[in-house]
């Protein structure tokens, strides 16, 4: 893994985001790494998450296979160009598509681990495919098409 978070080197004004940024207190402030070749994340879903008690929310997953493919895109756009993370001029990715199956109930409690394999690398797009597993077993897997972010959210 890297030491640094790919989210916690995004720019201080695009660090609001609900799903990763790190100045939001309300937010999840989800942080992805690199595990070799593929991008990993841990989240820890809290009682106000529950869909059906017991049970995970499926828009949780979703916010989480979100940042995690947005947040792999923009690590994915760096390694290509060869280039830190974080470097100037900044690669910011936003969702254009978000895809999510939930293949089996998800338990409330254990750790989320995210893990993403990137697909696609182009200049403008990258595409990451993602699994969400609890107790080792895959609950949901994810899409995400991320585009480099427009000008009308810079
Ligand atoms: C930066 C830190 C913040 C972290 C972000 C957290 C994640 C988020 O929640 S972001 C918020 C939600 N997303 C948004 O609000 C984005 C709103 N949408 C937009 O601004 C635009 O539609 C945008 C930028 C995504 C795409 O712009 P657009 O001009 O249509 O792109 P365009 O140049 O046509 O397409 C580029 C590539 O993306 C593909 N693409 C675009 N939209 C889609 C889509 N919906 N589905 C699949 N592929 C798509 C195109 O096919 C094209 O691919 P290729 O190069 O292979 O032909």
């Amino acid at each position: 893994m890297t030491e640094i978070a790919f989210q916690d080197a995004y720019p201080e004004d695009l660090s609001h985001c609900y799903g990763c940024g790190r100045h939001n207190p309300q937010g999840h402030q989800l942080k992805s790494f690199w595990d070799g070749e593929e991008t990993v994340a841990e989240f820890q879903p809290e009682p106000q998450h529950t869909a059906v008690p017991g049970f995970v929310y499926g828009g949780l997953i979703a916010s989480l296979i979100d940042c995690h493919g947005t947040g792999s895109a923009s690590a994915a756009a760096y390694r290509a160009e060869g280039r830190a993370l974080g470097s100037e001029p900044p690669l910011r990715f936003v969702t254009a598509s978000l895809h999510v199956d939930f293949l089996r109930p998800t338990p409330l409690g254990p750790v989320l681990k995210l893990r993403g394999t990137i697909e696609e690398v182009k200049e403008r797009k990258v595409v990451v495919a993602m699994t969400v597993s609890a107790n080792d077993q895959v609950c949901a897997t994810g899409r995400v098409v991320a585009v480099r972010l427009p000008a009308a959210m810079a």
